[in-house]
């Protein structure tokens, strides 16, 4: 049986996955290791993260030619904001994080680059392109809950964080985001396809950037 698009894309990368999964930021989340202030840097990153991704969302939603997608993306956007917001609330009184630094921190260059990268493909890219660059979003994160929960120590500080992403209804909303770009490159041209394929490996790069970006505790360098 032909691989479907979505099946090709995503084994075209798997060398950034591979890279992903080695990344010492997640091998030290998973034994516990992780040092208190990488984890600090990482959750107000994606708290600004997320906020931009739910209007990304948002604008997916409207531009969604099915019903099915309509609802799904206006759906991922108030799960964003909500579920993934009360997480970050949790952390950020677990770990320290005061609601000023919260609300003052401006996002890294990483964080604005994966967040402007995203807004560009909803503001002068197609439907297609942007739903291709919104996918690794979901599907990275449920490979990654899904490989560190076998081997993460118990207990562990960042448990809620593992559990939330191997949540088999994550995996769910993955595969329903999934079966959205597969019936959007079906239904386009192979010069459409490609464009999805780059805004795809785009967004996974970005991914792997984002957790490297905390590893780091990146700022701007001036
Ligand atoms: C950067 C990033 N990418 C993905 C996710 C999972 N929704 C997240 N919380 N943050």
């Amino acid at each position: 049986m032909a691989m479907g698009f979505c099946d090709q894309i995503w084994a075209d990368v798997a060398p950034l996955r591979q890279a992903i999964l080695a990344h010492p930021f997640l091998t030290a989340l998973a034994d516990g290791t992780l040092p208190r202030d990488s984890f600090q840097h990482y959750i107000v990153q994606d708290s600004l993260y997320l906020a931009e991704y739910a209007r990304t969302l948002a604008i997916a939603a409207a531009r969604a030619p099915s019903a099915a997608g309509r609802l799904e993306f206006s759906d991922g956007a108030k799960v964003a904001v909500q579920v993934e917001e009360a997480l970050h609330q949790a952390f950020f009184a677990q770990f320290g994080v005061s609601a000023t630094t919260a609300q003052g921190a401006e996002p890294t260059p990483s964080c604005l680059g994966y967040t402007s990268y995203l807004a560009s493909l909803a503001a002068t890219r197609s439907y297609e392109e942007l739903v291709a660059g919104i996918l690794p979003c979901f599907w990275v994160y449920w490979e990654v809950g899904c490989a560190i929960k076998p081997r993460a120590v118990s207990p562990n500080p960042y448990a809620p964080w593992i559990e939330t992403y191997a949540d088999p209804g994550f995996g769910a909303a993955t595969d329903r985001v999934r079966a959205l770009v597969d019936e959007a490159a079906a239904a386009t041209t192979p010069a459409v396809r490609d464009a999805m394929a780059r805004a795809f490996r785009n967004a996974t790069r970005y991914e792997w950037m984002f957790w490297d970006s905390a590893w780091r505790l990146e700022s701007w360098p001036v």
